[in-house]
């Protein structure tokens, strides 16, 4: 599987996502800086975490309108599988590939920590080797997490089994103590309508190595080599 790493000035989880792609894959991915109107043909396109542009504006707003994200959003119009992690969720969000909006965490206090997530459809190129329902614990990271969309939008994402997963408690409970953020009916990443984009803010890719605390993020990768190799 061929993949790809967009690099913004300032994201900072890039390399771990190399780090995750190379040792699933067994290739290196193609780190792509952001100033690249184009990069080679690739499998599968990573927006990684970090605070691309500082911020600046709202989370992934810059991002949004970088040379490099014309050719993706062109990609994803053409079926290639993008994956967006936390600063990349917020891009994807900011770009139109994904419904809806990070706002600030209900808090107003940057959370970094691990939570869970119940994967709420393994119907997809992401999460064909999780069992539905299954729960992962993964960190999350971020100062803008707070999943939002208005009730025609979220009514609409869960009628098409857009919803890919929630936040919940360690036994799978989806209640307001597994929140870390406030988003909306516990929303922790999205897919776009053919399941093809997928948008979430824990990071799957800090957990696929038991030196790093946790490998609950390998089935997302391995589900994608399985499907795109
Ligand atoms: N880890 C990240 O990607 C940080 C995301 C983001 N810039 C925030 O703080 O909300």
């Amino acid at each position: 599987m061929r993949s790809a790493v967009i690099v913004f000035p300032a994201s900072n989880c890039d390399r771990d996502a190399e780090t995750a792609l190379r040792d699933i894959t067994g290739r290196a991915p193609h780190m792509v800086w952001h100033a690249e109107g184009t990069f080679p043909e690739v499998d599968l396109i990573v927006l990684p975490g970090g605070f691309s542009y500082g911020d600046y504006l709202r989370a992934g707003a810059m991002a949004a309108h970088s040379p490099v994200m014309r050719e993706v959003v062109a990609r994803a119009g053409r079926g290639v599988p993008v994956l967006g992690i936390c600063n990349g969720f917020q891009v994807l969000c900011e770009a139109g590939l994904l419904p809806g909006a990070l706002m600030r965490n209900a808090s107003l206090k940057f959370v970094g920590r691990d939570v869970h997530v119940r994967v709420e459809t393994s119907q997809s190129l992401f999460t064909s080797r999780y069992a539905n329902g299954a729960v992962a614990r993964m960190p999350v990271a971020h100062g803008d997490g707070n999943y939002y969309a208005d009730d025609a939008t979220l009514d609409r994402l869960e009628e098409r089994g857009q919803v890919a997963f929630r936040y919940c408690t360690p036994d799978g409970a989806v209640v307001e103590a597994g929140n870390p953020n406030g988003a909306r009916r516990n929303i922790a990443g999205i897919f776009n309508e053919t399941k093809t984009v997928l948008g979430l803010m824990p990071h799957p890719e800090r957990v696929c190595d038991p030196l790093l605390g946790g490998t609950d993020g390998r089935a997302m990768f391995e589900g994608l080599v399985e499907a795109l190799t």
